[in-house]
């Protein structure tokens, strides 16, 4: 079997993925936040509905001074009762910001630019126009929010496929939505293996503390996925064997990191061989990384099984070509393709294609950061996104195709 490089890993996982599409459910709006929006949805009707006033004030018809009406609603009826009945030709009423414009409006002035006068010789009361009020006041339509300006009835409102945004949740209230059909989040178990792994204090030699416990389950959830059980497992085959079959029963995707290796410690590999119906691939043809492992278990959909290697940055370039493009998939959600940069600095070659962690500099300039070893997180702590180098290595200059990171960037 090929072992693909970052670029395929990519392409299969997110293949992989929309093979087993999550299902579409409607929830309420609030619930609906950092969810994929399952498919696109339109405008039932215009936005806004009706022709509003944009301020506190009055709605007047022709030039000024108008015969000022009585206010003849208050309080909850307020908003519609200006717009109840049609306004005549030399008349204002008083309307409110958010107010319905009655027919007849020729534009609305603001309450500060207006002048309620006592009664004149027929007993009404008269409203002007202040002397310094500008002249744009009487501008047709002035501070009328015109029925069906920001989106028309049968619009799209939002894509389907998308993130939604507080913006999005209150764009579809506007719209007067009360649910989105929004994917069901994939369910992932995350196991992790490592007996020299430990969870807190200072690690003495040949102890470490775990880098994933803190990192994988935010990150899991950011790319979308609803974390259902976080365990650590010994080194060892029965247990191991047990957690992956556990794991498959209750979750749509089953990571582990760490025992990918081939030694008498490392039990990933062969376990999930023994419940494997498709290998996607044993390992990649990039680093670090390379021991990557991608199969189905129990049969379709069964559970996807990602073996994150144990080296941290590994796992996080694994996270990143393997992991977020199968989320991606199972939400129906579009990958975020590479992006061509400038590389600041010679790049040496390398034995396979590999990730570095890497920062931008002014302009679109890149260069990599020190401390990118498999074993190292420093790096990747001040990098802007993976420089992706091929095994020929890059000149200073050159283009080149950086990775955004698999979590939002500063
Ligand atoms: N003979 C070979 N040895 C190794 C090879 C190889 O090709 N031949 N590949 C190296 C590479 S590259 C990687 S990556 C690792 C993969 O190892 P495993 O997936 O089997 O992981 P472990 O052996 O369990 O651990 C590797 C390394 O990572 C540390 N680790 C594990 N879990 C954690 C954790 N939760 N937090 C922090 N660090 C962790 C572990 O202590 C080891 O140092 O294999 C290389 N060896
Ligand atoms: O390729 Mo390893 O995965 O260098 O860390």
């Amino acid at each position: 079997m090929t072992h693909p490089d970052w670029a395929e890993a990519i392409t299969i996982a997110a293949r992989a993925g929309a093979s087993t599409l999550q299902p579409t459910a409607a929830q309420p709006l609030p619930a609906c936040l950092g969810r994929v929006l399952a498919h696109t949805v339109t405008a039932g009707r215009a936005i806004p509905h009706f022709d509003s006033s944009a301020m506190d004030g009055f709605a007047v018809s022709g030039p000024p001074p108008w015969q000022l009406e009585a206010s003849t609603a208050s309080g909850a009826d307020a908003h519609a009762a200006s717009g109840a009945r049609p306004l005549a030709a030399g008349w204002a009423r008083p309307i409110l910001t958010g107010g319905a414009v009655p027919a007849g409006t020729t534009s609305i002035v603001r309450c500060e630019h207006a002048e309620v006068m006592g009664a004149d010789a027929a007993g009404q009361t008269v409203l002007r126009l202040r002397a310094d009020a500008p002249a744009t006041d009487l501008a047709p339509a002035r501070n009328i929010r015109r029925a069906g300006q920001e989106t028309r009835a049968g619009e799209v409102l939002l894509e389907g496929g998308r993130v939604l945004s507080p913006a999005d949740l209150a764009y579809t209230a506007v719209a007067g939505l009360d649910a989105l059909p929004v994917r069901r989040r994939p369910r992932v178990a995350l196991l992790m293996t490592g007996d020299e792994v430990i969870t807190a204090g200072q690690p003495a030699p040949g102890q470490v503390r775990d880098t994933f416990g803190p990192a994988l389950p935010g990150l899991v959830a950011g790319l979308g996925g609803d974390v259902i059980d976080v365990r650590r497992i010994a080194d060892d085959a029965q247990e191991t064997r047990v957690a992956l079959y556990e794991a498959l029963a209750a979750a749509d995707v089953v990571l582990t990191t760490g025992g990918t290796g081939h030694s008498d410690a490392d039990h990933v590999r062969r376990e999930s061989a023994r419940l494997a119906s498709e290998l996607l691939f044993p390992e990649l043809a990039m680093r670090p990384g390379h021991p990557t492992t991608f199969a189905q278990l129990g049969g379709h959909p069964g559970a996807w099984h990602v073996g994150l290697p144990g080296n941290p940055l590994a796992a996080m370039t694994a996270m990143r070509v393997v992991v977020e493009p199968l989320l991606c998939g199972m939400l129906g959600k579009p990958l975020r393709a590479a992006r061509s940069v400038e590389v600041a600095v010679e790049v040496r070659p390398v034995r396979v294609s590999t990730l570095m962690p890497a920062r931008q500099r002014e302009g679109n300039r890149w260069e990599p950061c020190d401390a990118r070893g498999a074993n190292m997180l420093r790096g990747l702590t001040e990098a802007d996104g993976f420089l992706t180098v091929p095994t020929a290595g890059l000149r200073a200059g050159e283009q080149a195709q950086v990775l955004d990171l698999p979590w939002p960037q500063r």
